[in-house]
């Protein structure tokens, strides 16, 4: 498991690209056979990628967690990116369409995964045990934000966020820009009881997503590909134009479970 800790703002608003990148971007978390993992210190929070090809892949435990199974003390939300595959939950099969989320509470012992998903999974220490739950693609809240005349046309929907389906921390959704518009959280905000993480997906290869972050007196920026994610620390804008247009999940854990919890950064204020 790759381990990424915290870093102040004072100290990103000196970093060069290099060291952006190494600290903030998430490549290669989507390998062929694979199950890989990146541990963030902000809110102890796990990001990961399962692609499982012939056999089904049985989801491992890293060893920096000291714990038994990967959910002795976490919950987490996996998004399936690739087609219509099943993730099995001791014993119980789950048919996880394209864009669905399955919510896997504390407590959970044996998690597989089958072909031909692309399995994006977003981790958070749990008090408690909720029960394992399915939610579709097209349930779940949905925000329609934006619009035409500011390239930031977008639907938002929150699958795992304050409903039917509870979670101890982590709330997790997909947006999706409408086509023509590039900007996705445009006005820009922050939120210093929650960090953040984007996995951008759907960007075609030729394309890009300048995503912006930084104290929104500090911005600064990374240039990220398909599939690839972001770590957002509380006191960072999240932001993004493409090139083309994408779709990416973001999921929030740490003090609070309010989406409208957010710190406004008006455009007009930024540097
Ligand atoms: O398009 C958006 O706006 C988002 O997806 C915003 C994120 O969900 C977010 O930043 C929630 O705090
Ligand atoms: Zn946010």
């Amino acid at each position: 498991m790759e381990n990424r800790y915290a870093s102040a703002p004072e100290h990103v608003a000196t970093m060069q690209t290099a060291e952006l990148r190494k600290r903030f971007l998430v490549e290669d978390l989507f390998l062929d056979g694979e199950m890989k993992f990146v541990y963030s210190h902000y809110d102890r929070i796990i990001m990961a990628g399962a692609v499982p090809t012939e056999a089904a892949l049985r989801m491992p435990t890293p060893e920096a967690l000291h714990t038994d199974h990967f959910f002795d003390n976490r919950e987490a939300g996996i998004i399936n990116i690739g087609a219509d595959a099943t993730v099995s939950v001791d014993g119980t099969e789950y048919t996880l369409p394209r864009k669905g989320l399955l919510y896997i509470g504390r407590g959970a012992k044996d998690v597989t995964f089958e072909a031909p998903g692309r399995f994006y999974l977003y981790s958070a220490p749990a008090h408690t045990a909720y029960p394992t739950t399915l939610v579709g693609p097209e349930d779940g809240n949905v925000l329609e934000l934006g619009a035409k005349e500011t390239s930031n046309e977008r639907t938002l929907r929150q699958l795992l966020f304050n409903g039917d389906v509870k979670s101890c921390q982590v709330m997790m959704g997909v947006t999706t820009l409408s086509p023509g518009s590039m900007w996705n959280t445009m006005p820009a905000h922050t939120h210093d009881r929650r960090m953040e993480s984007y996995l951008y997906f759907d960007v075609e290869d030729d394309a890009r997503v300048v995503h912006l972050m930084g104290e929104p007196s500090e911005t600064r920026h990374l240039i990220v590909g398909n599939e690839q994610g972001v770590i957002s620390p509380s006191w960072s804008i999240h932001s993004g134009v493409g090139t083309k247009a994408y779709s990416f999940i973001w999921a929030m854990a740490g003090e609070n479970q309010a989406f409208t919890d957010m710190d406004a950064a008006p455009v007009t204020d930024m540097r």
